[in-house]
């Protein structure tokens, strides 16, 4: 048989073209390899904006589908899950070694890198693992092929992190000073995995082409792609997995990054129950994928993201800062206490002129709601005295001051909930509030989130004021809500809404947490 194998003209699409080549001709077939050149190769335009990785496989498999070549050698793991038509990938051959590997100067292996080593790779998947183990580390975001990548490590990097499999089949093994381990770094579904592509309708071709498939590889790495699809996470997510056949059973490492941490999962089983596994993998490392989640604009939208949840955002309201001179004056009397209750508040005094480190006076006593202010008032350089010590908020606050007298100066929202300054006043404390900023409603909602509204799973309240403008602005009772604090979840139900969950915590932790044990009581 006389064969036409589609190629691309990349150092490593070659070497693997030519190693299933080689394949074919020990099973007696002769075989021609053909250069495509595709607009990944041509263009020097971002990959993105080619439409990513897929640029690469189009032009080779267009010439398979054309009849101008009969088959195509693809990396497994830069092939899109969706089949592809007319085409079908009719040999999965054993795979090669599916793991990352470092490649450092100095022979360094990833724990003896000196902190602040420059790292390179452009794969989220690897950069959110590298910061995970080693958050000392930078990642250089690098693209390019192999050898140029590898060309960098001891001029403008200290590392970089590249597949093992590809640097094997280039002869490239040399370069490596150390093999990571899943822990460290989970690799990509199907990697080290080759595609071998023919069209649907070439039965002699895809006769021959059986021969070269590895039963066990295909469903570890079927298994690898089902879990990703069920995770929802596309190439670009920072989703890793590592599947292996054994006798009639399948096992299944997988890790999420999430922002601030990962989520891990090892699922064993049949392997005749893949479809199985790949869904229990996906409900452990994604509990809250596909989720459908209103949330005011802020970081936590990012991580509600990075848990694959579908997030829309919507701002609600707009802060206007007032003039920063009466809390300044009024740190002229020495207040006892300055209790802070939102970064915000924070964020308004700095970006007015307010140097807090300097100006409040050094025995006056920093107090914070929770997590997220402490962190905005240490990041202005103040020591935080007294925090609650069990969950957040006005209340939680009011619970580990001493009884009064004293002064506590409360900078804050013109209209502040009430919780703090009551509690306060009811233990002897004189409580002086200094409105700081004022929180609008905005006029109108965005279209698309207006007719979406009934629709979601979750609408995340993030403040009182949240509350009042979207029952104001959008169709009541809308759809249930998440509250961030018992001082939203109060004003939240109170204006109708149906509160089904509260973080404890006002943070993307404590969010975090109330979703999924919402998750879990409601399947
Ligand atoms: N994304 C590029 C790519 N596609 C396949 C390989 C290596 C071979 C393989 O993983 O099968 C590489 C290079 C790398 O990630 O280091």
């Amino acid at each position: 048989m006389q064969i036409r194998l589609a190629t691309r003209g990349s150092r490593l699409a070659l070497a693997q073209s030519g190693l299933i080549a080689d394949a074919l001709r020990n099973l007696g077939a002769e075989v021609e390899l053909v250069r495509v050149r595709t607009l990944g190769d041509v263009s020097t335009a971002p990959l993105s904006s080619l439409g990513g990785v897929g640029v690469f496989v189009a032009a080779v498999r267009e010439a398979v589908l054309a009849g101008d070549c009969d088959l195509a050698v693809h990396s497994l793991k830069d092939l899109p899950t969706r089949p592809a038509e007319g085409l079908t990938i009719a040999a999965i051959p054993e795979r090669e070694d599916a793991r990352d590997a470092l490649c450092a100067r100095n022979n360094f292996t990833l724990d003896a890198l000196p902190a602040g080593s420059w790292v390179g790779t452009g794969s989220p998947r690897r950069a959110a693992q590298l910061a995970l183990t080693r958050p000392d580390l930078r990642v250089a975001d690098i693209r390019g092929n192999v050898d140029t990548r590898l060309a960098r490590v001891g001029k403008d990097l200290d590392a970089v992190v590249l597949a093992a499999a590809g640097l094997h089949r280039l002869g490239l093994a040399g370069a490596i000073t150390q093999y990571l381990g899943t822990l460290d770094m989970m690799p990509a579904p199907a990697q080290g995995a080759l595609a071998i592509e023919c069209r649907s309708d070439d039965l002699p071709m895809i006769e021959l082409l059986a021969r070269l498939d590895d039963p066990g590889t295909r469903a570890a790495v079927e298994l690898e792609r089902a879990a990703m699809r069920a995770v929802e996470a596309g190439c670009a997510a920072p989703f890793g997995a590592l599947a292996r056949a054994n006798l009639g059973d399948l096992s299944i490492h997988a890790v999420l990054a999430t922002g601030a941490g990962a989520r891990r999962s090892i699922v064993v089983g049949p392997i005749a129950s893949a479809d199985e596994l790949a869904l229990r993998v996906a409900a452990e490392v994604a509990p809250l994928r596909g989720l459908r989640v209103l949330i005011p604009p802020s970081g936590l939208a990012d991580v509600l993201e990075a848990e694959r949840t579908t997030v829309n955002t919507q701002a609600f309201t707009v802060t206007e800062p007032l003039a920063v001179r009466p809390f300044v004056q009024a740190l002229t009397e020495a207040p006892d206490v300055i209790a802070f209750t939102s970064a915000r508040t924070v964020r308004v005094l700095t970006e007015g002129g307010v140097d807090l480190a300097t100006e409040i006076p050094l025995g006056t006593t920093i107090a914070a709601v929770g997590d997220a202010t402490a962190a905005a008032l240490r990041e202005a350089g103040l020591r935080v005295g007294l925090k609650p010590t069990n969950g957040s908020g006005g209340a939680a606050l009011a619970g580990v001051f001493a009884d009064g007298p004293g002064t506590v100066l409360i900078p804050g929202a013109a209209d502040p909930a009430p919780d703090l300054a009551e509690a306060l006043a009811a233990r002897g404390w004189n409580v002086v509030p200094v409105p700081v900023y004022r929180t609008m409603p905005v006029t109108s909602v965005d279209a698309t989130i207006a007719d979406a509204w009934p629709d979601y799973d979750v609408f995340v309240v993030t403040a009182p004021s949240v509350a009042r403008a979207a029952s104001e602005l959008l169709d009541m009772p809308g759809p249930p809500v998440v509250a961030l604090g018992a001082t939203s979840a109060a004003a939240a139900a109170a204006l109708g809404f149906d509160v089904v969950g509260t973080a404890t915590e006002a943070t993307a932790a404590g969010l975090v947490d109330a979703l999924v044990a919402l998750r879990k009581e409601q399947s």
